[in-house]
């Protein structure tokens, strides 16, 4: 595939190496906005709103992946194999599934379990583990503790439905201790493995699925604060 894609109009060398990717396209723009330097917009096509600045002086994109592991499976795909992206930082919303994973909580993703039928593309033999760049992990809890962030460190679920009507499925995940629920860690890390690039997904927990607990707009924005913290600061 030759760039610009269908779905990226960023010209070779508009995009860094290392690429933050919320799944909404509107706090792409706020965090090119509020954190970086001189951010210039290298895609609006779908306003899909994708963005190249500096933090502390190096360079760094932002870009929404939308919702979804087929939209963060186009985008990241694109990056990696079209755009020379070495490293995708997914910064995401989640669902918490334990007792002690509480809203506003930060989540690392080490794996990802999915319910999605996106690893059959690779033929495999058996069953895929997706899992995270352990260079980024460990950077990012590093950068978590200095910053006296605390965060959970394990399994997340990345799942095709937002609204599931089968009971048994969130207990089920849950009696595995899988954290928490969102929808596109697992096609990242699946596209990163194929193309030998980097991949980490960094969460904050903005609802809880047993509690019914959720957060306010004013709290995920505090939250979603500590999360970027730690991505801009790996
Ligand atoms: O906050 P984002 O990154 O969009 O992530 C979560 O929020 C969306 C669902 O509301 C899904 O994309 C899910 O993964
Ligand atoms: O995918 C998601 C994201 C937040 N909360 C959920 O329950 N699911």
């Amino acid at each position: 595939m030759s760039i610009p894609t269908p779905h990226n109009a960023a010209q070779k060398g508009d995009i860094a190496r290392r690429v933050l990717m919320p799944g909404d396209p509107l706090r792409a723009k706020y965090i090119a906005e509020t954190y970086l330097e001189d951010p210039v917009c290298f895609n609006t096509v779908r306003n899909m709103l994708g963005y190249t600045g500096t933090y502390h002086g190096q360079e760094i994109s932002v870009m929404g992946a939308g919702m979804g592991m087929p939209s963060m499976g186009i985008y990241s795909y694109e990056l990696f194999h079209f755009y020379d992206v070495d490293e995708i930082i997914r910064i995401g919303s989640a669902g918490a599934l334990q007792d002690h994973v509480n809203v506003r909580d930060v989540v690392l993703a080490i794996g990802a379990c999915t319910d999605s039928s996106y690893a059959h593309q690779y033929c495999l033999p058996g069953t895929f583990a997706p899992t995270a760049d352990y260079g980024l992990l460990d950077k990012a809890v590093k950068k978590a503790h200095e910053l006296k962030i605390p965060v959970h460190v394990g399994n997340v679920l990345s799942s095709d439905l937002f609204y599931n009507e089968d009971p048994a499925a969130a207990p089920a995940w849950r009696s595995m201790g899988v954290l928490c629920t969102e929808m596109e860690c697992a096609a990242l890390y699946m596209n990163a493995a194929r193309a030998g690039k980097k991949a980490l997904a960094i969460l904050t927990i903005s609802d809880h699925i047993f509690k019914k607990e959720a957060l306010s707009a004013q709290e995920r924005q505090t939250s979603f604060s500590q999360m970027m913290e730690i991505a801009l600061g790996i």
